[in-house]
């Protein structure tokens, strides 16, 4: 039997942070992993997105520039064969940095026998402490036919340029889709099963990245969900609860992600499972004291992202040698929608802002006219400053432009280092640059 100080279950973004980062405080550690080095992330999310999102953006700045008439088809097939590249690259970097890291790996599906061991392909594992991270998976589809329909990751894994393709579910995963699949000249429609597209995002901004989407021959279908898919010869015929019913090439779920929890005999362990998944306490130790979760298997309230993830993997990495321990805290977070154009969030959001106008008021700026956005055409270019009342203080930020992932960027540093207008004057950025409107952004 193989012992060491810790076998972290689970090779995505969450494991690698706790592995390396306990291997580096000079314990032995092991890592298994079933499908792909580096996870979720990796191989199915944002890593393949960001690549096709780069051939995409390239393709609208052209389009833009030339009219539509004037430019080819995005080269799908060429996009998916650069994309294929950078994601077995990553994932090859992943192992590598745990072999770097005198981490031992182990290919294959790990389950507890006991508290304090482990069987994986056959062999038997044990260790002081375990950390679980074993990630989430697509949440199973119920109607009739969903043997049709493919989950997120293939849409973020095909070959052939889509033309007319169909998601369930108007959220973060559908939204990037949308974005990406409408620039590459395909028909998109989103089934939504409420009213209630991307919640958390301010409607507001939402309504306008869909207005914008609509020109874009994206529509989404709000009260509705998908009830039987058939197949027909080369394509598949959706029907709708309502009785609606189309074409579509491929359907995509993206309806959210459910913790991986299931075929890791967690009861043989002491591990307990909630509704949202592993229990954890504020150390992120499981029911077992020996035993911690991290990422997206975890039942904590935090969102489901790779930083997060990672955070807490590194959290656990430190806590295994640590002779003080302390509970886990966490700083703000900015995320972001990665559609055409983007949405981004930090802080309190405007949505919050707008129900407790007693403590927060909204400074609304349309960016379109500032140069950084007009020169790319962002015509939806808008910034949304949440400002505390009694501070005087911004206490969020949301946009939606093309370039609002990097603008929230910049606001989160603002915002949580509590940077004044004259500490902001007494930096001089290179103009112009999207860092030295800041200067007219950060000026009540
Ligand atoms: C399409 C998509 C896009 C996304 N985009 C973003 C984004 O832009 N920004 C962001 O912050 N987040 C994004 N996310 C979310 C992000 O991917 C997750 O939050 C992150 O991957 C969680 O990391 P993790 O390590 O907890 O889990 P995972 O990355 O899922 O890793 C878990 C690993 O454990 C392995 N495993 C499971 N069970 C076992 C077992 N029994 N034995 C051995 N191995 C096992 C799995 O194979 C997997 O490799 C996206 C997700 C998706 C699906
Ligand atoms: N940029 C990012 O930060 C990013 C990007 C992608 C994914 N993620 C992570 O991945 C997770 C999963 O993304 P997602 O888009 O699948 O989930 P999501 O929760 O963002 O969206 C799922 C949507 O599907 C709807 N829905 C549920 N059941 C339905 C049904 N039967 N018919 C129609 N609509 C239905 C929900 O109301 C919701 O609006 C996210 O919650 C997030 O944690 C993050």
């Amino acid at each position: 039997m193989k012992t060491f100080d810790t076998i972290v279950i689970g090779g995505g973004v969450g494991g690698a942070g706790a592995a390396i980062r306990a291997a580096s405080h000079g314990q032995k550690v092991a890592i298994v992993e079933q499908r792909d080095w580096g996870g979720t992330t990796v191989s199915r999310g944002s890593t393949p997105k960001k690549v096709l999102l780069g051939g995409i953006e390239a393709h609208r700045a052209f389009r833009i520039q030339n009219g539509s008439d004037g430019v080819p088809p995005v080269n799908w097939e060429r996009l998916a064969a650069h994309r294929d590249t950078i994601v077995s690259q990553t994932q090859e970097r992943f192992k590598r940095r745990f072999v770097a890291n005198n981490i031992v790996t182990f290919e294959g599906h790990a389950e507890f026998v006991d508290s304090h061991q482990l069987r994986v392909n056959g062999e038997y594992l044990t260790a002081k402490n375990f950390v679980i991270a074993t990630g989430a998976r697509p949440r199973e589809l119920k109607f009739s036919g969903s043997q049709w329909a493919e989950h997120s990751g293939g849409f973020f894994k095909r070959h052939k340029t889509p033309r007319n393709i169909t998601i369930l579910g108007a959220g973060v995963i559908a939204f990037a889709i949308a974005g990406i699949a409408s620039e590459a000249g395909a028909t998109v429609t989103l089934v939504q099963h409420n009213h209630v597209a991307l919640r958390g995002f301010d409607p507001q901004l939402v309504q306008k990245l869909i207005s914008h989407l609509a020109k874009q021959k994206v529509r989404v279908v709000f009260d509705d969900e998908v009830v039987c898919l058939d197949r027909e010869s080369k394509s598949l015929k959706l029907t709708t609860k309502q009785g609606k019913t189309w074409d579509t090439e491929a359907v995509y779920a993206a309806l959210g992600r459910v913790p991986n929890v299931a075929d890791l005999n967690l009861k043989a362990a002491g591990v307990k499972v909630v509704t949202h998944g592993i229990q954890v306490n504020d150390y992120l130790q499981t029911s077992n004291a020996k035993i911690f979760a991290v990422g997206d298997c975890s039942a904590v309230s935090t969102p489901k992202l790779a930083n997060y993830a990672v955070y807490q993997g590194k959290y656990v990495g430190d806590l295994l040698t640590a002779t003080l321990k302390f509970p886990i805290t966490y700083p703000i977070q900015a995320s972001a929608v990665f559609s055409l154009p983007r949405l981004a969030q930090f802080g309190v959001s405007a949505a919050v802002a707008r129900q407790d106008a007693e403590h927060y008021r909204l400074r609304e700026m349309d960016l379109s006219q500032w140069l950084t956005y007009q020169r790319e055409y962002d015509e939806q270019a808008q910034l949304i400053l949440v400002v505390d009342r009694q501070s005087g203080q911004v206490v969020g930020a949301e946009a939606i432009s093309y370039q609002a992932d990097v603008l929230i960027n910049y606001l989160a540093l603002l915002i949580q280092q509590q940077i004044t207008p004259t500490q902001l004057h007494d930096t001089l950025f290179a103009y112009p640059s999207a860092a030295a409107d800041l200067y007219g952004i950060w000026t009540d």
